[in-house]
């Protein structure tokens, strides 16, 4: 009873097409879908009319007989009535199968691997988890369908991702995330029509071939659903779970005449989605390639920029507005490249975020500031950047003391900057984590407070030393009130917290007057200096006092 009180509360909170909830009758009923999919072999249970009215996905993968609905698939019809002992699979391959009559003149049709066509192996064609094909099937079809004459060509690729698949597996475990994606297939497969092919490549990337001579609306309209479908509310095993999918198309001939060319088209539409967002889906075009080898160039040129020692460290002043004294400066990498020009960090720290590069480069920038900070004159702070990435490094703390020791710098000294990102994920080992570098003695920074979701969530779950009030909302609060008003509650958050704030971006004595009268402690911006190789630090201090 308790129970069902909690699921309608659920319901009514939610919504979604998994409710009203299920019962324990219907998770049976799942558990057994599913372990038949897991079965090592095919099978469907056909009614006296031949009409299946059960079968399991490697079946479906395999057949793709007609849906119940419809009792005229004459395959199926033939078997029933004894008249053949072998099915046809949708690549033109025949499959002997084996046939029991069971009670109500139902038949049990099953398929195993002993008796595949010789080479063939049932469960290395489709996905183990899910039950639906594997890469290998979807490669197969994709080739078929090239070779088709022209007028039978019609046919989308799609890849498919998960967003926030990921954050769901690292939270509640794997055993959540195997349900949910085959929950995800259900409904992968419940959009689809009979002729197209729905494909796991593995993780949560999927892939659909959809059938239909009407390209590209065919695609548009199936992409649109599967966008809206997938997105819905999940209930799994009590949890709710909000996940969303992200899509990539390519349309044959126009976008790839081959298989792999295909997917790679289908990719780098994909990649276009995620990058605008994600939760949309995007057709690719010839421009996307263009790109990406724009984008691969980059990666080469990063990879190569740590030996050739093309990156620098420039350093920005902050400054407190009590006294008007330079308290610190905030570290920022500089990548100086020969043809390209002075790179921003706003363009490559991503990449390298992709590429796995930044926890070198960001030891690098670490390291440097640290020695650098030692031989200034006076007791400034250095504030450094930490990537969130840097954070699933298991180094990370031993880095940061390594630094300390290695510059001779006072831990007390360095602040390390975290955006909320960081809390995002997995934040119980997080917290462990900045909790060590706190016992290090070093100071942490909230940094770009106010863009992320939650952030005050985020204050209350560790005693940060300082807050950066993002530079978006400084640049506007002169003119819109929104902004002012998001300053003024995070400077009366900071003293009622006792954390100190820094304005970042400040350029005029307007936004230093107001930030002033309003509480700030101190800033950072133009109006102050741009960030300054470390040569030009000197010069900086004079000229501010400090
Ligand atoms: N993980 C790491 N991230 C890093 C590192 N070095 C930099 N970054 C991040 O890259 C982003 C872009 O940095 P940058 O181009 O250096 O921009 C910084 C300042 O130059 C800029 N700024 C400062 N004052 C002003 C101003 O008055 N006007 C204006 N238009 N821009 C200004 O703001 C950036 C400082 O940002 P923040 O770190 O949020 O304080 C940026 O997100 C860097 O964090 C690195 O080593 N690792």
């Amino acid at each position: 009873m308790e129970e069902f009180f909690e699921d309608a509360l659920i319901e009514a909170v939610v919504g979604g097409d998994e409710f009203p909830p299920r019962s324990l009758a219907a998770t049976a009923h799942d558990a057994l879908l599913e372990a038949c999919d897991r079965l090592p072999c095919a099978f469907a249970i056909l009614e006296p009319d031949a009409r299946p009215s059960m079968m399991n996905s490697a079946f479906r993968t395999l057949f793709n007989p007609s849906v119940p609905v419809d009792a005229g698939d004459p395959d199926l019809v033939r078997l029933a009535g004894g008249d053949v002992r072998s099915l046809r699979s949708v690549d033109g391959r025949a499959w002997p199968v084996s046939t029991v009559r069971l009670g109500g003149g139902r038949i049990l049709v099953t398929v195993e691997d002993r008796s595949a066509p010789a080479g063939t192996d049932l469960t290395e064609r489709r996905d183990a988890l899910t039950g639906v094909a594997n890469r290998v099937v979807l490669k197969e079809r994709i080739v078929q369908m090239l070779a088709e004459p022209e007028q039978d060509r019609q046919a989308a690729l799609f890849l498919l991702d998960l967003d926030r698949f990921k954050t769901v597996n690292d939270t509640l475990g794997h055993a959540i995330g195997d349900k949910l994606l085959c929950r995800v297939v259900e409904r992968l497969r419940s959009t689809v029509r009979k002729d197209d092919l729905v494909a796991r490549l593995g993780g949560d990337e999927f892939a659909i071939l959809q059938r239909s001579s009407r390209q590209p609306e065919a695609a548009k309209a199936l992409a649109q659903r599967l966008v809206d479908l997938v997105g819905r509310t999940y209930l799994v095993d009590d949890h709710i779970l909000n996940i969303g999918v992200s899509i990539g198309i390519a349309l044959p001939p126009a976008d790839g005449t081959e298989p792999d060319r295909l997917l790679k088209s289908a990719d780098l539409a994909l990649y276009r989605a995620k990058e605008e967002g994600r939760g949309r889906f995007r057709f690719f075009e010839q421009e996307m390639d263009a790109r990406a080898q724009a984008r691969r160039a980059l990666e080469l040129d990063l990879r190569r920029a740590f030996a050739l020692r093309q990156f620098e460290v420039f350093y920005q002043a902050q400054m407190s507005l009590q006294d008007r004294r330079i308290v610190g400066f905030e570290a920022l990498a500089r990548w100086r490249h020969p043809q390209r020009g002075m790179v921003s960090p706003a363009d490559f720290i991503p990449v390298a975020e992709e590429i796995g590069l930044i926890s070198q480069i960001g030891e690098w920038v670490l390291l440097t500031a640290c020695r650098e900070a030692a031989r200034w004159p006076g007791s400034h702070r250095i504030a450094v950047n930490l990537s969130p990435i840097q954070f699933s490094n298991p180094g990370l703390v031993e880095t940061v003391s390594a630094a300390l020791a290695t510059s001779g710098l006072a831990p007390e000294r360095l602040e390390l900057e975290i955006t909320e990102s960081v809390l995002l994920d997995n934040t119980a080992a997080t917290l462990a984590i900045l909790h060590r570098l706190r016992t290090l003695g070093v100071r942490i920074a909230m940094d770009d407070f106010g863009t992320g979701y939650s952030s005050l969530g985020y204050l209350r779950s560790f005693p940060f030393d300082k807050v950066k009030i993002d530079q978006s909302f400084i640049r506007d609060m002169p003119t819109d009130g929104d902004s002012a008003a998001i300053v003024k509650a995070i400077i009366g958050l900071g003293v009622s917290l006792g954390i100190s704030t820094t304005a970042e971006g400040v350029e005029t004595e307007e936004q230093l007057n107001r930030l002033r009268a309003e509480g700030c402690t101190d800033i950072q911006g133009y109006l102050l200096s741009k960030p300054v190789p470390a040569a030009e630090v000197a010069a900086v201090l004079n000229r501010i006092p400090t």
